[in-house]
């Protein structure tokens, strides 16, 4: 792990404990689940810190175990946490359930979640505008008003003190309809440096668009990348003028979900590295297909060593 250094990537948003099965089959039956904790800006956060990139994440747990035990463990990967304790609400909770081996089934139980109460006041002077970037997610759009407020209360301060934005459409369908949701990403998407999603985020926010032109659009309002995720197949950047595209890596997936986190934190650190996209859309596309080798949503995130041991073909990349 690098030394100490001032952050680079600032991100904040909820992260939860995460209650995830063992075994395949229903949790109805299972004798056991394993602990741990996931959020999609912490997982950044973290990836981005194993890849040797500054971190910081903020957001707010409640005063309970669970919400000293998200502090421990994204502090203990090296990310700087700056956590708002609130005494008025509960921790929130993610529930993995694999129903079958082939498939990974997640409940969200953070309605009225101390994550879900985080205000523009909740962020520290200075934070923002010390960093090299600003990391955010649609996620804490949807989460609330005052998550939403606060989305666009730091994308003020990027702006205005010339730090870069990069926004995660992360559309989650149980916090929004669709309808609801599309103007509201948008919104901040069309505020974004670089904008990552899915092709069904992509044209979600650009009702009948096709992904292509819902990326073009975005671009046209002046943003500078849109990276489109396309699973087991890879991905492909939009610029100005040029589309670059890079196929994924053939895998065993064990479990996808947090393959879409990895691979922004893939892509942000080649980017802030200065590589060429093709190298950067390279990294990201490791990253991601090595997420879903194992469970858990950010435990598999690999470090520069690891990407290169897998981009060389190494059956078994090493993990000291
Ligand atoms: N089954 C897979 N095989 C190989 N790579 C994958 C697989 N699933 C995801 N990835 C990698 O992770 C990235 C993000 O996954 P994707 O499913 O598109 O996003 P999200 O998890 O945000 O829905 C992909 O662009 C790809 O690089
Ligand atoms: O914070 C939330 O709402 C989450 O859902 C946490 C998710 O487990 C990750 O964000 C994984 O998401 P992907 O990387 O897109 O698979």
């Amino acid at each position: 792990m690098a030394d100490a250094r001032d952050p680079r990537v600032v991100t904040l948003g909820e992260t939860m404990a995460l209650v995830r099965a063992t075994e395949v089959g229903s949790l109805r039956h299972a004798p056991a689940v394993a602990l741990g904790i996931g959020g999609a800006e912490s997982n950044v956060a973290i990836g981005l810190r194993r890849l040797g990139v500054d971190s910081s994440w903020l957001g707010r747990v409640g005063d309970d175990s669970l919400g000293e035990r998200v502090v421990r463990e994204i502090r203990a990967e090296g990310v700087d946490v700056r956590a708002v304790v609130d005494c008025g609400a509960p921790t929130g909770l993610m529930v993995k359930e694999r129903p079958t081996a082939a498939s990974t089934a997640v409940f969200y139980y953070r309605a009225g979640s101390a994550g879900s109460r985080l205000t523009p006041g909740d962020v520290t002077a200075g934070w923002i505008e010390e960093a090299d970037l600003l990391h955010v997610s649609g996620i804490t759009a949807l989460i609330s008003e005052s998550g939403r407020a606060t989305l666009h209360a730091a994308i003020d301060r990027a702006r205005a003190a010339g730090v870069r934005v990069s926004f995660d459409v992360n559309y989650r369908s149980a916090l929004a309809d669709p309808d609801a949701a599309g103007p509201k990403l948008r919104a901040l998407a069309e505020r974004a440096d670089v904008v990552f999603g899915g092709a069904e985020e992509l044209v979600l926010m650009f009702p009948g668009d096709d992904p292509d032109a819902a990326a073009r659009r975005l671009l046209d309002t002046g943003c500078s990348q849109v990276v489109l995720k396309l699973g087991a197949d890879g991905a492909t950047v939009f610029q100005p003028g040029t589309v670059v595209e890079g196929p994924g890596f053939r895998i065993d997936a064990v479990d996808t979900v947090g393959a879409g986190d990895a691979f922004v934190a893939g892509y942000l650190s080649g980017m802030l590295a200065g590589l060429e996209v093709a190298d950067t859309l390279g990294r990201a596309n490791t990253c991601g297909a090595m997420a879903c080798l194992t469970p858990g949503d950010w435990e598999a995130g690999p470090s520069l060593r690891d990407v290169e041991a897998f981009q060389r073909g190494d059956a078994d990349p090493v993990r000291r």
